[in-house]
């Protein structure tokens, strides 16, 4: 169970930001004084066995909320707690619990995609016989065994992610973390990254993915996290965010929810 309270990330502006915007008025509810408040106010909840989608448009807060549950960015403030663990306070014990996968692969190029995803298991102290289970039952979940000899370099878009996600996956983490896990991929690698992550939902994980597709949230999330200009504006269940407006779709629910005046969905 991973629990998020109140989150909040401020960014300091850069010098020629910082200019820019001395002496005028704020027109977004974000921009602070010498700051920029990504995050305001984030909560949410992602229990066992549970897929929790994260949606918003573009520039809401998601990657830089996932950030923080990945612990690569420690928060301004607010908790994120895992099994009632506080994730900022035992760093540790949060990095063994979660598997992040971010837009940036971080593989190594020059190695091979089963070398890449055995240095990050060494990383994890992984004995080599529980590294070769772990890989041989991910490989053949992420349909990934015809290409594992192939250097990092040398891969397609779909192998490189499946290989990234093999990389996240391989000390058996309990909440994973996927921040637009199948963002440029084609509907037959797209589809291995949703099942993979539907294979989660009979485990006890806890499963927490951004997403701009709707349809992925229907097929997979049993709830739903909205956030917009860095606030959390809806979160429940996919059932009752879709129930809120009358034609009981998503789309629409997404619409009803957001007051970005682009209201950009892809
Ligand atoms: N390191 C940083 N310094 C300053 N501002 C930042 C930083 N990281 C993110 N931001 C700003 O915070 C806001 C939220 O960004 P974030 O990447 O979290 O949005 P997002 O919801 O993931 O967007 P998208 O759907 O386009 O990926 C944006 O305005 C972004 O420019």
């Amino acid at each position: 169970m991973i629990e998020i309270k109140g989150l909040s990330k401020s960014f300091a502006y850069d010098k020629k930001e910082a200019k820019k915007k001395k002496n005028k008025a704020a027109t977004d509810p974000r921009e602070g004084e010498g700051v920029f408040h990504a995050v305001r106010d984030v909560s949410f909840q992602c229990g066992k066995g549970k897929v929790l989608g994260l949606l918003g448009p573009n520039g809401a807060g998601k990657t830089t909320t996932l950030r923080m549950l990945s612990t690569a960015l420690e928060p301004t403030s607010g908790e994120i707690l895992i099994n009632g663990h506080d994730v900022t306070k035992e760093l540790r014990y949060a990095q063994k619990l979660i598997g992040f996968l971010s837009g940036k692969t971080g593989l190594y190029h020059r190695l091979t995609v089963r070398e890449n995803v055995e240095y990050f298991g060494r990383m994890h102290g992984l004995s080599k016989q529980l590294m070769d289970e772990r890989i041989d039952k991910i490989f053949s979940m992420l349909d990934m065994h015809t290409f594992a000899g192939k250097r990092a370099d040398d891969l397609s878009t779909g192998m490189m992610q499946r290989a990234s996600i093999a990389r996240a996956v391989i000390h058996d983490p309990k909440v994973l973390v996927f921040d637009e896990p199948t963002t440029g991929l084609d509907v037959i690698s797209a589809k291995t990254v949703l099942d993979f992550i539907e294979s989660y939902k009979e485990t006890e994980m806890s499963v927490i993915f951004s997403t701009h597709h709707l349809h992925e949230v229907e097929r997979l999330c049993d709830e739903v996290c909205l956030i917009d200009l860095g606030e959390t504006k809806f979160y429940g269940s996919t059932q009752n965010f879709a129930s809120q407006t009358p034609s009981g779709n998503l789309y629409d629910a997404f619409l009803a929810n957001v007051n970005n005046k682009e209201k950009e969905v892809a």
